[in-house]
């Protein structure tokens, strides 16, 4: 196995690139300034010739507020990034795997999204993550997982926002009706690993457990011991310039079915994260 891993400076990028240290995988690593994926020639002389078997995708723009307004920034990366990433992967056989959100379902439904149902995005980012999912379709062998609310390294992630709030405030607002599945990368990195170890391509969904904001930042915020008031909100209250999906839980059903992997809890892996990184 030789992994080429593209936007390797994010959040899921770094967990990889630990995974394959510790288990010893032959792998490159490749963030934004050495490797753009919206540069179809730059990638094929990147890839071709050099004995990739796998391409592991971790580049995105995930600014789901600027994605409003630069829509087509969202869909160049989250779009046209992924066309081009089949393409070379179709043309030197090469497998593909790469990753999609909650926010492509529009929160309707009431229970959890399965793999079998039909997204609806409610906002720009949701929009080119779907479009993504279409064009990954080029590629011969892909891997197309979603997931959701990623927290990891970096400082881009609803605790670490919870984080720098609670350093200036000391009483926030939650939205609680807000629902998903905070999802650690570390545990995706490692549930992913398994599949693409398995060679068992398809679409799958790989989350923690569901929490809403307002449970995830609270559980967060008495485990570092923040002294602070915490008080139950509703979304709207924010007024952010995109729609979020209410209630956006995916149903990982085929991920134990193919690797005999559970999921570990949302309060087992914050307290994973709250050992790990914040207190490192
Ligand atoms: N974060 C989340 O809550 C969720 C994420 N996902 C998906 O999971 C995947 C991993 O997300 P996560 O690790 O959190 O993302 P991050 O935002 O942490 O990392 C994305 C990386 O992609 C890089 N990048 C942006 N544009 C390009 C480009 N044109 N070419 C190459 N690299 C680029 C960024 O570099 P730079 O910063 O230098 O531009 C950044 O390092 C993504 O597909 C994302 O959409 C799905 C659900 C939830
Ligand atoms: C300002 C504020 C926001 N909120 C809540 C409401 C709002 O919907 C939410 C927004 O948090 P974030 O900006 O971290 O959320 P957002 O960037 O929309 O998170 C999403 O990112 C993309 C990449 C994904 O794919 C999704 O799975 C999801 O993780 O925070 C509060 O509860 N209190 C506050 O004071």
């Amino acid at each position: 196995m030789k992994v080429l891993l593209t936007g390797a400076w994010g959040q899921l990028g770094q967990a990889f690139q630990e995974l394959f240290e510790k288990e010893g995988i032959h792998y490159c690593a490749r963030g934004h300034q050495e490797l753009d994926i919206t540069n179809l020639q730059l990638l094929r002389e990147a890839i071709r010739g050099k004995g990739f078997t796998h391409i592991i995708n971790c580049a995105a723009f995930n600014d789901v507020d600027g994605a409003e307004k630069e829509w087509q920034k969202a869909y160049l990366v989250n779009g046209i990034g992924v066309r081009n990433l089949a393409i070379v992967a179709q043309e030197e056989n090469i497998e593909l795997m790469h990753f999609s959100t909650d926010y492509v379902f529009d929160g309707q439904k009431g229970t959890p999204y399965t793999i079998f149902d039909t997204p609806c995005p409610l906002n720009r980012y949701g929009e080119s993550k779907l479009l993504g999912e279409r064009l990954i379709l080029l590629a011969n062998k892909w891997y197309l997982i979603r997931t959701s609310w990623v927290f990891g390294k970096g400082r881009n992630n609803f605790l670490r926002k919870v984080l720098s709030w609670s350093a200036q405030k000391d009483r926030l607002r939650i939205a609680c009706d807000e629902v998903s599945s905070p999802t650690y990368a570390n545990d995706l990195a490692w549930a992913s690993y398994l599949l693409l170890r398995e060679g068992a391509w398809g679409i799958y969904h790989i989350t923690n457990t569901p929490a809403s904001r307002y449970q995830w930042a609270e559980y967060f915020l008495r485990k570092i011991g923040w002294k602070g008031a915490i008080e139950p909100a509703q979304q709207e209250e924010f007024s952010l310039p995109a729609r979020r999906p209410k209630f956006s839980v995916l149903d990982n059903f085929g991920l134990k079915e193919t690797i005999n992997f559970q999921m570990p809890s949302w309060e087992e892996a914050t307290e994973r994260f709250i050992r790990e990184e914040i207190l490192k």
